[in-house]
């Protein structure tokens, strides 16, 4: 999906909410076990109950991948479920030398029909720019994450003081590709950076994910985060998907979803982006 596209959805649908699809078998409602892909079943009633309030999904790799083979063919039914209405990341967290970034991303752009993938920037320039030779399609660069271990290195000052290193990458890189195929993961946990960010970079995508669970406020990421584009897409994922864990769990879903995307609504209206 490009850029146009992208923000057209957003502005149509009043929404910048990206729905993470982290299913873990130990947390799903217990019918659903009784299915041959029980994965599968999960995120396609999660899909159904929100499409209407969301504009991208998020599956977590590490959620597919530690179920194997199952989990792999889980994931691809799940993108091929989702079709091309949706914004797709897949959160892998990626990076290596060249020839093998290639081969990321090709599993994911080629092989998977995902829009976008998370990508770690610590190997440099060569790990990230195979990525961002697929037309179309993104590169999510890891910049603040939301994590408490965010401050061991991404917020190290660097070079005698100048800059840390979060803000490091973010200069260094912006120049790899453009606002059209590249974003930046910026914690919700950490909206005291997002204004300063956002100067660094104006027209960036931001994918900005710990709202819900990990705490963070979708009213200080949007004061702070918004462009005339919108500029952002804001992640939830346990506190929309297990909002129920019964017979009702994609109902209560949805309301989940319905509610943020709302909220995300009035915020839109009020600055006048809608
Ligand atoms: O900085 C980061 C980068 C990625 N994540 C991922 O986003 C979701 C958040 O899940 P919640 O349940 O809404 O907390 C999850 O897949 C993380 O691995 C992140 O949280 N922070």
């Amino acid at each position: 999906m490009n850029r146009e596209k992208l923000i057209d959805l957003i502005k149509s649908r009043g929404s910048f909410l990206c729905v993470g699809l982290d299913p873990d078998l130990d947390k799903i409602p217990l019918h659903l076990h009784e299915y041959e892909d029980p994965i599968f079943e999960f995120n396609a009633a999660i899909i159904d109950a929100t499409r209407d309030h969301c504009v991208a999904y998020k599956p977590n790799l590490a959620f597919y991948e530690s179920m194997g083979l199952f989990g792999w063919q889980s994931l691809q039914k799940t993108i091929e479920y989702i079709g091309e209405s949706h914004f797709t990341i897949a959160d892998a967290k990626r990076g290596d030398i060249g020839n093998t970034a290639t081969k990321y991303a090709e599993a994911f752009f080629k092989n998977m029909a995902f829009d976008s993938v998370t990508v770690a920037p610590y190997m440099g320039s060569d790990s990230v720019k195979p990525f961002l030779e697929f037309e179309d399609k993104w590169v999510v660069l890891l910049a603040l994450t939301s994590n408490p271990g965010a401050d061991d290195f991404q917020l190290e000052i660097m070079d005698g003081g100048v800059e840390k290193l979060y803000q490091k990458v973010i200069r260094t890189s912006c120049t790899w590709g453009s606002p059209n195929n590249m974003m930046y993961v910026i914690g919700a946990t950490r909206p005291e950076y997002i204004k300063e960010i956002r100067a660094m970079v104006p027209e960036h995508f931001f994918l900005v994910p710990g709202v819900g669970a990990q705490g963070g406020s979708l009213a200080d990421v949007a004061e702070n985060g918004l462009n005339s584009d919108v500029g952002l897409l804001v992640n939830a994922s346990r506190s929309i998907i297990y909002a129920g864990r019964d017979e009702y769990f994609a109902e209560a879903a949805g309301s989940e979803a319905k509610r943020i995307s709302a909220e995300m609504k009035l915020i839109l209206q009020k600055k006048g982006l809608i």
